[in-house]
This record gives C-alpha cells, sequence and structure tokens, in this order.
C-alpha cells in the first residue's frame, strides 16, 4: 500500500492512494497555554511555528515533531511513501527528509517529488508562501525553466490584515479570521482599473462580513440583512485589491514578477518549438480557487506573449487537493528508492533518480 504525504506549507494532505486525504496545518501552535502540534483546525492558534519558510523545509526537527502526530496509527514499515518536497529545498533538508523517512519512520520504498505529475503543459501552483511555474514535457519537469514568485497566501493575508488594521479594526493578532474573510471574500478582477471605478461609484457592490460572535466564524452580509448590533467589515476596494497583487506585485512595492509574467518567462526557458505544447496551463493550490483567476490569467498571457499562441487554463474541481490527487497517480508510473537502494547509495540517488535540479 502506498501513502500520499503533500508536505505543504500551510497544510499536510495525508491519505492511502486510493482514499480520501485528511487535512492538518504543517505547523506547531499554541491556544492559551496548551501546545498544538499539527492542529485540524486554526481558530484561535497562535504563536506558529512552521518547519518551512518561503515555500522550503528549513527546519526538519520541527518537521519530524509534526509527522510523528500525523502519522500516528500508520505502520510506516509495511507501506510505500510518496512525498512531495519543493524545488529548491537545500540538499541537506532534503537528506534529512529522507533520514526522517527512512531511518526514523523505516518505511519500506520512498517517491520524493517537487509536485505532482503532469504530462505536457504547465502547473502553476498558487500555493501559500510561494508561487511556482513548472513546465512539464512528457512526464518529466523542464528544471532549468521552473519559476518561482515569493507571492502567495500568505502574503495576500499579511496585506488584508495591514489594510484592515490601518482602515478600520486593529485585526493584527486575528490572522486565522482575516485569512477567512480573504477566502470567502475576495475575488479576481477581469479589468482591475474597470472594477475600481464600479466599486467607488456604486457601493452597493462592496462586500461586507459580519465579524465572529459567541464563538461562531461569522459570514458574509447578506443584501437582505441589517448591519444593525453587529460588527461589521466593509472590504471596499479590497476584495479585488488583494488578489491583484498576485498579478501586480509591484503594487504594494515588491520587485517580483507577476505570475502571468512569470508564466511567460519560464516558456521563454524552453526552446520555441515545445511552447504550442505548453499552452496548456494548470491553476493548482490553495490560491487558485479564487473566483475567476483562470480568465484573469488568459487576458494576462494573451498581452504578455504577443506570439499567436492561445492558451487554455485549467481549475481543476479542487485545486487545494489537485497536487495529492496527482501524487498518488506517480505511484502507478514511477517506482520509488527501496530502503535497501537508500541504505547502500544514500540521497543523492534519490535526487538522480527523480531528476531534482
Ligand atoms: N477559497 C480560497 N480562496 C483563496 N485562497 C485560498 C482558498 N482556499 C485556500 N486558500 C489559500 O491557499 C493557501 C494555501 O495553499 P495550499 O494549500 O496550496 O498551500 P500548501 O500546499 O500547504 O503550501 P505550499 O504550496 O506553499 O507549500 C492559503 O494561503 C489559503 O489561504
Amino acid at each position: 500500500m502506498t501513502l500520499v504525504l503533500d508536505n505543504g506549507a500551510y497544510t499536510i494532505k495525508l491519505g492511502l492512494a486510493e482514499s480520501e486525504p485528511q487535512v492538518y496545518y504543517n505547523c506547531i501552535g499554541r491556544i492559551k497555554k496548551e501546545v498544538i502540534v499539527a492542529p485540524r483546525s486554526i481558530n484561535g492558534v497562535n504563536e506558529v511555528m512552521r518547519p518551512h519558510e518561503r515555500g522550503v523545509l528549513v527546519d526538519p526537527g520541527l518537521q519530524s515533531k509534526i509527522f510523528k502526530k500525523v502519522l500516528k496509527g500508520y505502520v510506516c514499515s509495511d507501506l510505500d511513501l510518496v512525498i512531495s518536497c519543493p524545488v529548491y529545498t537545500p540538499f541537506t533538508c532534503r537528506k534529512q527528509l529522507d533520514e526522517i523517512v527512512f531511518e526514523e519512520y523505516e518505511f519500506k520504498s520512498e517517491i520524493r517529488v517537487p509536485s505532482g505529475y503532469q504530462s505536457t503543459g504547465i502547473i502553476v501552483d498558487l500555493g501559500f508562501s510561494a508561487s511556482t511555474v513548472m513546465p512539464y514535457l512528457d512526464g518529466f519537469p523542464i528544471n532549468s525553466a521552473i519559476t518561482r514568485v515569493n507571492v502567495g497566501g500568505k502574503l495576500l493575508t499579511n496585506y488584508l490584515k495591514e489594510q484592515i488594521s490601518f482602515r478600520q479594526y486593529d485585526m493584527r493578532d486575528e490572522t486565522w479570521l482575516v485569512n477567512l474573510v480573504k477566502e470567502k471574500l475576495c475575488s479576481v478582477s477581469s479589468n482591475f482599473m474597470n472594477e475600481l471605478k464600479m466599486l467607488q461609484k456604486n457601493k452597493s457592490l462592496e462586500r461586507h462580513y459580519v465579524l465572529p460572535e459567541f464563538g461562531d466564524d461569522g459570514h458574509e452580509l447578506q443584501p437582505e440583512e441589517s448591519k444593525e448590533g453587529k460588527q461589521v467589515l466593509t472590504m471596499g476596494n479590497l476584495s479585488i485589491a488583494v488578489p491583484e497583487v498576485l498579478f501586480r506585485p509591484s503594487d504594494i512595492g515588491l520587485t517580483d514578477a507577476g505570475i502571468g509574467e512569470a508564466i511567460w518567462m519560464a516558456m521563454q526557458a524552453v526552446p520555441s518549438v515545445y511552447w504550442e505544447d505548453l499552452t496548456n496551463i494548470l491553476l493548482v493550490g490553495g490560491s487558485a480557487n479564487f473566483p475567476n483567476i483562470e480568465n484573469r490569467f488568459k487576458d494576462e498571457l494573451r498581452a504578455i506573449s504577443n506570439d499567436g499562441l492561445t492558451f487554455n487554463f485549467i481549475k481543476p474541481e479542487n485545486p487545494s487537493f489537485w497536487n495529492w490527487k496527482s501524487l498518488s497517480k506517480v505511484s502507478e508510473v514511477r517506482k520509488g528508492v527501496t530502503k535497501e537502494e537508500y541504505f547502500e547509495m544514500g540521497s543523492e540517488y534519490i535526487d538522480w533518480k527523480f531528476q531534482y535540479s
């Protein structure tokens, strides 16, 4: 049997290959005085410590502690493992991850890959701390063309938190709530400047959030609902300005390229004879859930590429779980490195076998 572990910077998605994955937050936090490892909900959790920084595993010791909690109940020595490990993870951390897999948990075999499986096309993973553009040809990633932008869901949540705290309520300690508001109320605009003007002219287009009372999560204010006696957060232009940062990081003073430009940069790193093959682009990862994101990407690429290419942006039904699902398919097409091979040849062999950049 194969256990599939999508080890995201924000959440771990874990489950046997044929089943549905369980989700755990990839962190250690604190609720009042109690320390919580890999919580199932982050409502009220603060002082969060994560093993990843900027999307890269940097603290394998902390990661091992979190694995101990999530792997409870599995007999690891009877299982093959497919685990994700982001591109650009330093070799020492990859090595420590392999040590955890084989020496601490004694899995039978390991497939360690940066992301899921795509035959030909581009995967754009819009994750928590970064967004990664990965071109694939015939099932293999083109490592030299992989492009990463340090813009992801975490940055968007922090930006929203800062803006709300500056304009309305002090929510600097309410990360989980601001994150929830972002996920429920933000959407990608088709034409940012036009929609900004419309929002300024027509206040009825603004979206509002009723802040939590009595331990609930709060909810979006409905058109017929009265604001009386409720603490209401007005999003104003933030409902479109926050996801806009994915396309224009310079709006908030960052020097990173927008993700549309990053896709075009990744394509240019591949010989132009393959461009036609790379026009099928899959949008995955939690931040791909923003409504209308696929249409906006299509317009962006049409404007940037000017090469008569027609792009086809596909958003799977559940972008957050796509990576886990594709990892579970990897085990059908590739064979893992066994424990014996690892002890004989080490992490270098795993890197070689799975063509790590
Ligand atoms: N419906 C939604 N709308 C907007 N953003 C969302 C939505 N659902 C999840 N997200 C955001 O997606 C981000 C997490 O994405 P994902 O689950 O792909 O991360 P991860 O795989 O754990 O991390 P990474 O890919 O960076 O290693 C969070 O910032 C979360 O707020």
